[in-house]
Formats: structure tokens, C-alpha cells, sequence
């Protein structure tokens, strides 16, 4: 062959395709044979892509892979070219206590995450988290909290009325309309949080208008799901062709929470500085006060915007995960439902009376169904991804390099018999009662919904108080039960559907980050006049 026709354009293209296909098959031997991970067992694809991943994040059952992949390999397996997932309570240590803080940060999976720039949830680690932490804690503290109960009470006893109807509208006796709990539950919780927050009153219980607000974040969430799984895809841009209802939705909602905040901003604007709060007080006027106890410092008002605009995202559709999964368990386990009822009904006498405080938190068994639920149906349930950031890191004995990405699926380690016996059985009691070989502790040692350490969830007490304070109100007020027929398999898993999918008992979520959900759909029905307050 001459130069000159060596160097026509489908000859180079063919030496160019050769030389990248020798490059690609170099880089699939060196990730299959002698990468530092290349001794952990896997899924085969996933040695090669993150495209394994973002699949399943795509899909929506990356929570169920993740278990099914520690049940076939084992509690050390390969789930990326650089990615490890860990399924022990020394490795959820090891990762994430507080004592792991200057070894592991956030891993770049968060990237496509953020908008503008890093906030609290997204930062990689460092001083500046540390920073933005200390000055949220005090937004979202007990302390504070109390300054927001009745905002939340108010929102539960509208959710009530939606459910029960008043006895007068309804009757005793008459069970309600079936009731779709996925909207209805999220309703209840961005309104919540839309308030807390903001002191913003969006009133999805009762009105239509805003309504699309949660669509849009489901929506936008899916195809974040799969480009956190695979970065180096969401790195290309390439994604707006595949998902573009997806970016119309994230738009949608991004300009519908820059009016939120526009709408704070302008109230607080008015009121500063002379007075920090304008009317009852919210998370955003906290954080205009709260200073840094290790600097003096505050937050700019740039931050508590962005800042705020977080918390509603993290708090809202994890919260109704929740509030979702305790009624489907509740419904679906008449024992537990009993002995909980039971349980609320004798320690209150009103509606009224169920606040914060020592007859609350003396609900044990309604404390124990929550824990259950969240335990069994995780409203975040994949591995959070950490990079090591130490030149090595033991983890669950292994040494791990720098760079590498590391993780505790939640939804598997929930459902290990090692820490959990018959784990896919809704058993509240396995959190009060010890069977003689420490099986509570063992179940604290990994449960862990809301994660654990410095990178754990901020708003872990306000959702708590949420739960508790809409189960136990819910619980007071009436009855409620699946709805019949083919609405009462809404939500369940199915004898013929996939691996993972085929339990009846277990509330079924997509992971798209968080979970989401279908039903359940349920019946409300409430206790006679006169029951309200004396039983
Ligand atoms: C049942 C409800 C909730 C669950 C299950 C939950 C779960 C979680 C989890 C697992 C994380 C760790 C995420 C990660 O490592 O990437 C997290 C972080 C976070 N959550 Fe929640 N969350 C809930 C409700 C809330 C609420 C109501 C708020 C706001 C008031 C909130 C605010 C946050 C924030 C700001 C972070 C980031 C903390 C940091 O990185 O330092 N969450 N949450």
C-alpha cells in the first residue's frame, strides 16, 4: 500500500476504529483482570460501565439489585469499574460514622445533582460542609421544631378531614371513597414542609392548582436516578435527548420553587433587619439567625435560599414515602394495627391533645411500627455513595484505595437475617423485645433510614415528629382499611412479578433516588360521635 492511499479518509477511519477497539479490549482486560477491585465478585457488566447501575437506577429497582447481588456474591461485591458495595454493620461504620469524616467524602455521583451550586445534601465533605451543618442544625433543631408544631398539626388535621370527611358529612359506620395513598401522603407532606420551611401555604390537601409540583419532582428524579449512577453519561450532556419530559418537569419545578423563594425573600426583605421573622416562624427566618458557633458566621442570604430550597426537595417526598409505607403495613398487619390504636386511643382523650411530648413519646409500640416500616420499605434504599478520600481505608477489614466508591445499600442490610431474623416478616415487636440474644441491639446496629454520621439526615427529628404525630392522629381519629377488590393489590409486590417484587406483604417502591410509589389505596371510616373523646 502507497502513502497516498494509506491516507484516504476510510482507511484512517479503519485504523482509527482499529485502535480504539485495541484501547477499549486493554481497558475491559485491565478492569476484568487487574484492577485493584477485579477480586470482588459482581455482576459481569458491571467490572466494565456504571451503565449497569444506571439502569437499575433507570428502572427503579437498583434498591432490590443491590440485595439481590449481596445474596448471590456475598457482603463484598463489585458494583461499578470503581465502585464496591458493603452489606455488614462494620462496613456501615467504617464508611460512615463520624469518625470516618476526613477519609470519605461525597462521591462525584452527586454531581449531576447540583444546580448552580453545592448546597448542604450535595457538597463533597470539608470544612465547608461542616460549616453549613453546624448553621442548619439550628433551623431544623428540636428547639426550633417546637416553633413549627402547630403549622404541622394543622396540616395533619386537614388531611384528617380529607380522609374521614367529618362524622357529620359521613356518618359513623360508612367507610370513605377509596383513597390513593401515594398522592394523598405527599400532599400532606410538601405542604408540611412547603410551611415549616418557607411559611408558604401551596395547599395541595385541598386544592388542585399546585398539584403538579410533586409530579414534577418524580419525574425529574427518574432520570436523575440514572445519571447518578453514571456520571461520566450525565458528563456528556447527551441525556436532554433521552429524558426530555424529565428537564421539562425539573424546570417546571425549578421555577415554581424560584417563585417560593423570590416570595420568602421579598417578606423577609420587608422585615430585616430590624425583625428576623416575618409573621409565625420558619426554617428560612432560623437560618437568617442562626450563626456559626465556631466563626460568628451566618448564612448569606444567597445560601439560606438554596439552603431552604434543599429541604424542601429532601424532606417532602421521603416524608410521604414514609407516612405511605407505615399506613400499608398498618392496614396490611391487623395485630399490630390493634395493639397500636389501642395504644394511641388510651393515652389521649382529643384530636387536641396530640402534640409533642412525654404521651407521645410514650407510645412505644406506635414508635416500633414506624421503625418497622422504614425498616422495611426504606424510603431511601440504595448504596449513598462515599469516595475514600485516605490513601487507604479498612473497611469491614478490606483495605480500600483512594478514589474508590463505596456504599451500604439500606434496603439490603434492612433485610439481612444476620441483623434481622425472617427480615421480609413486619414484626414491630422485634424492636421492644429481645429474644434472649441481644436481637434488638443487633437490629439497631444497621437500621439505618435516615443514614448515619456527618453526612446523616438533617431533618431526622422533624420527620420523626411528622410520622409519629400523623400515625398516632390518624390512629385517634378512625379506622381505615385496604379497599377492596383489585384497588387492594395497589402497591404490593406480586406472586408473579420479578425477583425481589413477588412478596404480597411488602409495599413496593421504585428507587429513584427516593422512593416512589404506587397506593396504597385505602378506606377511611371514623370512630363514632362520642368515641372521639372518651374512649
Ligand atoms: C422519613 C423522612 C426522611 C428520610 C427517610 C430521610 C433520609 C435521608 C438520608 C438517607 C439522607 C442521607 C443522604 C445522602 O447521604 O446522600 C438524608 C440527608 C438529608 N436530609 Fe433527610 N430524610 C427524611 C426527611 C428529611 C426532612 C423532613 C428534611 C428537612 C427538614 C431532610 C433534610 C435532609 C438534609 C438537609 C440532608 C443532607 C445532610 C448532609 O449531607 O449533611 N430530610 N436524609
Amino acid at each position: 500500500m502507497d502513502w497516498v492511499s494509506f491516507c484516504r479518509p476510510a482507511t484512517l477511519a479503519v485504523v482509527g476504529l482499529a485502535a480504539l477497539v485495541v484501547v477499549a479490549l486493554a481497558k475491559a482486560v485491565y478492569l476484568a483482570f487487574f484492577h485493584p477491585l477485579a477480586k470482588y465478585p459482581g455482576p459481569w457488566l458491571a467490572k466494565f460501565t456504571n451503565a449497569y447501575a444506571a439502569y437499575h437506577g433507570w428502572k427503579g429497582d437498583i434498591h432490590l439489585d443491590m440485595w439481590r447481588c449481596h445474596q448471590k456474591y456475598g457482603d463484598h461485591v463489585r458494583y461499578g469499574p470503581n465502585r464496591l458495595i458493603f452489606n455488614t454493620a462494620a462496613a456501615l461504620r467504617d464508611i460512615y460514622s463520624v469518625g470516618s469524616v476526613s477519609k470519605v467524602i461525597k462521591a462525584t455521583a452527586y454531581e449531576p445533582l447540583v444546580h448552580r451550586a453545592p448546597n448542604t445534601l450535595t457538597i463533597r465533605g470539608g470544612k465547608d460542609h461542616a460549616r453549613r451543618r453546624r448553621i442548619m442544625a439550628q433551623g431544623v433543631s428540636e428547639k426550633a421544631q417546637r416553633g413549627y408544631e402547630q403549622r404541622i398539626t394543622g396540616h395533619i388535621a386537614k388531611f384528617c378531614d380529607a380522609m374521614f370527611g367529618t362524622a357529620e358529612k359521613l356518618g359513623p359506620e360508612r367507610w370513605s371513597e377509596p383513597k390513593d395513598m401515594s398522592k394523598w401522603c405527599y400532599y400532606l407532606s410538601f405542604d408540611i414542609m412547603a410551611d415549616v420551611v418557607f411559611g408558604a401555604h401551596y395547599n395541595l390537601l385541598e386544592e388542585e392548582r399546585f398539584r403538579y409540583v410533586i409530579e414534577c419532582i418524580d419525574k425529574s428524579n427518574t432520570r436523575m436516578s440514572c445519571l447518578i449512577q453514571w456520571p461520566e453519561f450525565a458528563r456528556l450532556k447527551i441525556d436532554k435527548y433521552i429524558f426530555r419530559e424529565a428537564i421539562v418537569a425539573r424546570n417546571r419545578f425549578i421555577k415554581f420553587v424560584s417563585r417560593v423563594v423570590g416570595d420568602r425573600l421579598g417578606k423577609f426583605k420587608s422585615a430585616f433587619p430590624d425583625k428576623v421573622t416575618a409573621g409565625p416562624p420558619d426554617v428560612f427566618a432560623n437560618l437568617a439567625a442562626a450563626k456559626d458557633p465556631e466563626t460568628g458566621e451566618g448564612f448569606s442570604l444567597n445560601e439560606i435560599a438554596a439552603e431552604s430550597t434543599t429541604l424542601i426537595v429532601a424532606g417532602a417526598d421521603t416524608s410521604s414515602v414514609a407516612f405511605g409505607a407505615i399506613l400499608f403495613y398498618l392496614a396490611d398487619n391487623k395485630e399490630a394495627y390493634d395493639k397500636a390504636a389501642a395504644e394511641v386511643r388510651s393515652k389521649f382523650r382529643s384530636r387536641d391533645e396530640i402534640v409533642m411530648g412525654p404521651a407521645l413519646a410514650s407510645c412505644s409500640y406506635l414508635y416500633a411500627c414506624i421503625n418497622e416500616a422504614l425498616r422495611m420499605s426504606p424510603p431511601v434504599g440504595l448504596a449513598l455513595w462515599r469516595e475514600v478520600a485516605a490513601d487507604t481505608l479498612l473497611i469491614d477489614g478490606e483495605p480500600i484505595s483512594r478514589g474508590t466508591d463505596v456504599g451500604v445499600p439500606l434496603y439490603s442490610i434492612h433485610h439481612d437475617p444476620k441483623y434481622y431474623k425472617n427480615p421480609f416478616e413486619y414484626r414491630p415487636e422485634r424492636w421492644l423485645e429481645d429474644d434472649g440474644t441481644g436481637s434488638v441491639e443487633r437490629a439497631r446496629s444497621v437500621f439505618n433510614p435516615f443514614s448515619v454520621g456527618m453526612r446523616s439526615c438533617l431533618g431526622k427529628s422533624i420527620a420523626t415528629t411528622e410520622m409519629a404525630l400523623t400515625a398516632a392522629t390518624v390512629l385517634f381519629t378512625g379506622d381505615f382499611k385496604f379497599a377492596d377488590g383489585e384497588q387492594a393489590l395497589v402497591g404490593r409486590g406480586r406472586p408473579d412479578g420479578e425477583f425481589g417484587r413477588h412478596r404480597p406483604n411488602e409495599y413496593q417502591l421504585r428507587d429513584h433516588i427516593t422512593g416512589q410509589k404506587d397506593g396504597p389505596i385505602l378506606q377511611f371510616m371514623p370512630r363514632k360521635i362520642g368515641q372521639l373523646d372518651s374512649n
